[in-house]
């Protein structure tokens, strides 16, 4: 089995103690777990474009929905959360319920408390911290390596504030109102 097909596998696992009509992966990157984990679950699938499409369906979501359905959003990554929050506005502005999203690595910086703050609460296969511990017991990394990481967890944080900082720097644009 494929890397992917096995994250896909663990993260239908996080996906079975929630309720949900629907998926929907936030791009880039976390777009082939929710395709893997739709296809292996036969649970519908939608996907947010980063930017609307400027021209025929002029849309920010792809994919058959409705109004109301609940939609667990798939991330592969939380940092500040900032993408996963901007997911979640554009869901919840075309009428979709999100309460919860499921992702690989919840990096520990504070994301995870942002978009509890928003009302999505965050379900993880891993947290940073138990990452370095796994690698740390299979002698992958150096107690020196797992002092790094530790010290830039600590030193690293995201607010509300610095949220929106990140998302503009990254994309060049602000994230929505949720
Ligand atoms: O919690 P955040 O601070 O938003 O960081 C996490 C996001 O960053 C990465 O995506 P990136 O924006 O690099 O785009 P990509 O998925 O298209 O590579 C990652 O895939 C998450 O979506």
């Amino acid at each position: 089995m494929s890397k992917r097909n096995t994250i896909s596998k663990q993260l239908l696992k996080l996906a079975s103690e929630i309720e949900h009509d629907i998926l929907c992966g936030v791009p880039y990157a976390a777009l082939p777990f929710a395709a893997v984990m739709s296809v292996t679950s036969g649970t519908p699938m939608i996907m947010k474009r980063k930017e609307t499409k400027m021209y025929a369906t002029k849309k920010i979501l792809e994919g058959v929905f409705e109004k109301n359905q609940i939609c667990l959003v798939v991330e592969d990554v939380v940092t500040s959360g900032g993408s996963l929050l901007e997911a979640v506005a554009a869901l919840r502005s075309e009428g979709l319920v999100v309460n919860h999203a499921v992702v690989v690595l919840e990096r520990q910086q504070g994301g995870a408390d942002v978009l509890n703050a928003n009302g999505v609460e965050v379900k993880s296969l891993f947290t940073m911290t138990n990452l370095v511990e796994i690698l740390r017991n299979a002698g992958r990394i150096s107690e020196e390596t797992v002092e790094i990481v530790s010290d830039h967890i600590r030193e690293c944080q995201f607010g509300p504030n610095e949220v929106l900082e990140r998302y503009n720097e990254k994309n060049d644009r602000s994230v929505p109102a949720v």
